[in-house]
């Protein structure tokens, strides 16, 4: 296996505007990258480009030293090595669990004892053996998908592509295959590329986050990394529920801000300093006694704690987190204890 290497890759289709624009992008061997973004972002048209289903309008896509497309030519799908996983779980109805895991062997002229094995091994690994003779119909959505997990692991892919494939199921249904997700990549050792737009979830399953926006790429880099330090104004809206205020701040470059540092700008006139758009996360704003007014817009109730929204003196938008309950229209005093300058 080798790392999978995206060089300046574009798409166009003649609309006059690319759907992918120069996005250049390597993914380690046995990576899991998460492709995060609003939907249009062109994510999908990544990931097919990187199957083989579309050619690249410009740029090339490598894995290793191997050349999958450029402008000379591309390698068609069948022979990428490759295996794709869909939202829609894509299993043929009339055939049982054991036959769906087991086509895309068939389809390679496999069959026998290895066959047998392969199957078995690829079951186990999404501990569905019991399931081997059930038809599709008579599975929950999540068997469904690791199902289709265990199909696209049963030929040993150099690389597995996965187009958000929990979009379908439950809260807690995608909770519990987060889990299987993360052990079906330590067992495979694939290096997989998932598309999402929940950040939660690709925080969450991948070793690396690319945030993507109208065709570019924003920012990559590993979940904890993208959190602390978001570059801009739109990664800094994706990730994490933090709000984004503008300060008039005193100092130059400092991105990591604490109170000390952020408290004057509520003090001066707002067009005394060109402002600062600052990312402040529920979790760094003190609601208690001291700091600046503000008041509660909006309370919700999420079982260990109140989520509120708040609105500052300026009419500049905050969220928050209580254990106590708060009213509508009540008053507060806030500090923030941290922010990060995009
Ligand atoms: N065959 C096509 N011809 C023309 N435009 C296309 C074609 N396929 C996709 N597009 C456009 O390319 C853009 C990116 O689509 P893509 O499916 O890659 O986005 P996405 O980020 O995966 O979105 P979603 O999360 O909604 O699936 C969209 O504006 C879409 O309409």
């Amino acid at each position: 296996m080798a790392k999978l290497t995206l060089h300046k890759l574009c798409k166009d289709y003649g609309t006059g505007r690319p759907v992918v624009n120069d996005v250049s992008l390597e993914i380690r061997d046995g990576g899991f990258l998460a492709l995060l973004g609003p939907s249009g972002c062109g994510k999908t048209t990544v990931l097919r480009m990187i199957a083989g289903f579309e050619t690249p309008s410009d740029g090339s896509i490598l894995l290793g030293d191997r050349v999958l497309s450029d402008a000379s030519g591309a390698v068609p799908p069948e022979r990428r090595n490759m295996a794709m996983v869909f939202q829609s779980y894509a299993l043929w109805p009339h055939m049982t669990v054991a036959a769906n895991v087991g086509y895309p062997l068939k389809v390679r002229g496999i069959s026998g004892e290895r066959y047998r094995e392969k199957v078995g091994e690829a079951l186990k690994a999404v501990r569905l053996e019991q399931y081997a003779e059930r038809r599709p119909a008579d599975l929950s959505g999540g068997q469904r998908q690791r199902v289709a997990l265990a199909r696209s692991l049963v030929t040993d892919p150099d690389v597995v592509l996965l187009d958000e494939p929990l979009a379908n199921l439950d809260r807690h249904l995608r909770q519990e295959m987060e889990e299987t997700f993360r052990e079906f990549h330590a067992r495979s050792g694939a290096t997989m590329v998932y598309v999402t737009h929940d950040q939660a979830e690709a925080m969450a399953l991948a070793t690396d986050v690319a945030v993507m926006s109208e065709g570019r790429l924003l920012q990559v880099a590993p979940p904890a990394e993208i959190y602390a330090r978001p570059e801009g104004r739109l990664v800094g809206s994706l990730i994490g529920q933090g709000a984004i205020v503008s300060l008039p701040l005193a100092g130059e470059g400092e991105r990591a801000l604490d109170w000390s540092m952020m408290a004057g700008a509520f003090e001066r006139e707002a067009d005394s300093r060109p402002a600062a758009e600052v990312l402040v996360r529920p979790q760094d704003v003190i609601v208690g006694g001291e700091g600046v007014a503000a008041t509660v817009a909006g309370v919700l109730y999420e079982g260990e704690r109140y989520a509120l929204r708040l609105t500052l003196t300026d009419g500049q938008c905050l969220r928050a987190y209580s254990r106590q309950p708060a009213r509508v229209g009540e008053v507060l005093r806030v500090m923030l204890q941290a922010g990060w300058r995009l």
